[in-house]
């Protein structure tokens, strides 16, 4: 049997702005998808955490006809097409969190299936390899998106990622945190159409609010250099106000990010695609307790450095 071991992942600045050549800054945390691959007669996915609404199966041959199921298996088909699926097995995806909640679940599930089923049928891909595959199959599913969430989760630790569409790099440093998410309303491939929507509406202020977006990361990544949390705090309201502007946060997200600000807490934004979903801030005992008031669950968010992990158990 093969496991990988794969971090989930905040955006600490420049989500959505990224997708389109902006640069952005990425976290992994603590908290830990688990993939496992073994020899199967036949190709079985299971993942507890997943939920289908609306089901059609015709008992006499098990055939399962539902949109929504080949909908929410997307990332996990891809990722076994990619290798032409040349092997049947067993693969379990063990997610400590809901799907779709803004700490890159969709990342982190194509990273394990490519990481663990290329090991199973006797590849030795890097981690390079990894980020770069599941960066293509991420893409294929979505349509449109960068390459943060899916370098960040292969790699781990702070990632840095420049303007243009290629390049990244590694940034030392730590961000304490208190991370948590609510329900979203909506995928973020959704999010991302529609945020498409409005730069082909208005191209000319779209730009101005994505470089902005872009100023604010370039300084929160020498803030972050520099072990500054109240300037880094500050460009998180900063970020999140803009990100409020593209039409992708939420009014329970609004409202505890402001909140938190009079509360004087040092930094809050929403993080990943937006639509509810990830909130992050800076560590203070008031976050906590402001993200448990509005029922958001909160997951463990200490930085971790080694990206995906894999282990061969016989
Ligand atoms: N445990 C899982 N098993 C199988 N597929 C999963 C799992 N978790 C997430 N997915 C897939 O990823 C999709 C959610 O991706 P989405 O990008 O909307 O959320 P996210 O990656 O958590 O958020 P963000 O991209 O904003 O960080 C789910 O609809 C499902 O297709
Ligand atoms: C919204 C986005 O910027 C981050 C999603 O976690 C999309 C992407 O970068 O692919
Ligand atoms: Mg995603």
């Amino acid at each position: 049997m093969i496991v990988a071991e794969v971090p989930l992942k905040v955006t600490l600045f420049g989500e959505h702005a990224v997708v389109y050549g902006e640069p952005a800054l990425a976290m992994t945390i603590s908290e830990k998808m688990v993939v496992r691959v073994r020899e199967s007669d036949k190709t079985v996915i299971s993942s507890p955490t997943l939920s289908v609404k609306g089901l059609k199966v015709s008992l006499n041959d098990l055939k399962v006809e539902s949109e929504e199921t080949n909908r929410i298996l997307s990332y996990v088909i891809k990722a076994l097409d990619y290798f032409g699926k040349k092997r049947d097995a067993l693969i379990e995806i063990d997610s400590p969190v809901e799907p779709s909640v803004g700490l890159g679940t969709s990342a982190a599930t194509i990273v394990g299936v490519v990481a663990a089923y290329s090991r199973f049928l006797g590849y030795e891909l890097t981690k390079e390899e990894i980020a770069k595959i599941s960066r293509e199959v991420e893409l294929s599913v979505q349509g449109l998106g960068s390459r943060m969430d899916t370098y960040t989760i292969s790699l781990g630790g702070i990632m840095y990622f420049p303007r243009g569409a290629e390049g990244y790099e590694r940034v030392k440093g730590d961000v304490k945190l208190v991370v948590g998410y609510v329900r979203r309303y909506s995928t973020t491939k959704d999010i991302l159409r529609r945020v498409k929507g409005l730069k082909e509406r208005n191209e000319s202020l779209f730009k101005e609010i994505i470089s902005t977006i872009g100023k604010v990361v370039d300084e929160a990544k020498k803030a972050l250099e520099e072990g500054n949390e109240e300037k880094m705090g500050e460009l998180m309201y900063i970020n999140h106000g803009l990100l409020m502007s593209l039409g992708v946060t939420s009014p329970t997200v609004d409202n505890l990010v402001s909140t938190a600000r009079l509360l004087g807490i040092k930094g809050c934004k929403m993080s990943g695609g937006g639509g509810g979903g990830a909130i992050i801030c800076t560590k203070d005992v008031k976050s906590e307790i402001l993200l448990n008031s509005i029922g958001a669950v909160v997951v463990s968010s200490e930085k971790s450095n080694e990206g995906v992990t894999i282990k061969e158990i016989s």
